[in-house]
């Protein structure tokens, strides 16, 4: 379980450069075995979140404790002992190009003084594990990419931490790569019970993967919970980036946008409509996703009838489950989407489309 109480990470004033609060009084808590994202955009503290996870940085207040060990507490060797018990994946592999596949994931082995024969037994167990039991005596210049961030898994994994932490550890790979990494950590989280928080930018990664997230702006949590919640939550930022929504532009007659769900689906809500009610409804757009193994999705639809009829099907949806709001062409996308992008980096898969959040979201 990791833990984070109040959490606040100031780096001082440097050459001319103010300070920055990377982390500014953070609360989590991911249960076991929990998959847990976080997101936010560029410059918003996930990073530095995840370092202080594992004390690589030092909260300048409030406690982070991780399975049941408050690492605040902790003097440096303490912190050493500990950060054992958290394994930790890289954007960029950080292989040593010297070793073969095997002798990196042996690594972290020998620095804590297992014996050879042992390490020996344990690399081969942790490369089988990730699939590339063929693979020992490559160097990383002789894998692909998502090869080396296998081999940096059963690396991070080599002294059987409890807690896995990826810092964008798919957002140097093809999409094909990436599908492959993320089944691996969902299959390791699984088979060896770890808890693992996943910092990305990709919404696709979050849907793909993870039980639940938070969105961080400017060092705060601004949304989150299990995903399950947050995609059928009002007004949720969250929920706004990780469905995307079917732009209203050029769309005409009365719009509205519906959430679906497993318990409120597609189907459902169109019966309802056209059916029960005899309305006209056109899809104008739409998509329905699984995210944490679940459909959502949302649609929008232009739908056709007199005032009453209409406020009529938007409470039956209402009454049924459904998170309904009008949609009109005017509609400006909330603040916190006109933040600074990253710049893209290479090998990175275009931007998810944004949901447009109307700010008249009612159930
Ligand atoms: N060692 C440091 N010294 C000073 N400022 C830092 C340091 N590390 C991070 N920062 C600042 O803290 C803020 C948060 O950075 P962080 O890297 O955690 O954000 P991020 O959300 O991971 O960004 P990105 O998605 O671009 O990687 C930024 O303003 C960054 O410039």
């Amino acid at each position: 379980m990791i833990e984070l109480s109040d959490v606040r990470k100031v780096f001082p004033a440097r050459r001319g450069a103010a300070e920055v609060v990377a982390v500014d009084g953070v609360s989590l808590s991911v249960a076991d075995g929990e998959f847990a994202g976080v997101v936010g955009p560029s410059g918003s503290g996930k990073s530095t979140l995840a370092r202080l996870v594992n004390l690589l940085e030092r909260p300048t207040s409030g406690g982070v404790t991780v399975d049941g060990q408050v690492l605040t507490d902790l003097d440096a060797d303490g912190v050493r002992r500990a950060r054992r018990t958290v394994g930790m994946v890289f954007q960029h592999f950080n292989l040593l190009d010297s070793r073969t596949a095997a002798g990196n994931v042996e690594h972290p082995l020998e620095l804590a003084g297992v014996g050879k024969a042992e390490r020996r037994r344990r690399v081969a167990e942790l490369l089988d594990l990730v699939g590339l039991g063929d693979r020992h005596a490559s160097r990383p210049a002789q894998l692909s990419g998502g090869q080396k961030q296998r081999v940096a898994i059963a690396r991070a994994l080599a002294a059987r931490p409890k807690v896995l932490l990826c810092d964008e550890a798919t957002s140097a790979l093809d999409p094909t790569s990436t599908t492959g990494v993320l089944d691996l950590l969902r299959q390791v989280r699984t088979e060896l019970g770890l808890t693992v928080l996943l910092i990305t930018h990709e919404m696709a990664v979050v849907r793909a993967v993870c039980d639940s997230a938070v969105l961080l702006d400017r060092g705060r949590v601004v949304d989150g919970g299990p995903l399950s919640e947050v995609l059928t939550r009002p007004h949720s930022p969250l929920a706004a980036q990780l469905l995307p929504a079917p732009p209203v532009a050029g769309a005409t007659g009365d719009l509205i946008r519906v959430t679906v769900t497993e318990s409120a689906p597609e189907g459902r809500v169109l019966r309802t409509l056209a059916g029960d009610l005899g309305l006209d409804v056109e899809v104008v757009g739409g998509s329905v996703e699984t995210v944490a193994g679940r459909r959502f999705g949302r649609l929008l639809l232009s739908v056709t009838g007199d005032d009453g009829r209409l406020d009529a099907a938007l409470h039956r949806l209402r009454d049924g489950g459904s998170l309904v709001e009008r949609a009109a062409s005017g509609d400006e996308p909330p603040p916190w989407q006109e933040q600074e992008e990253p710049a893209p980096e290479p090998n990175r898969e275009p931007d998810e489309p944004r949901f447009l959040d109307a700010p008249d979201v009612q159930r």
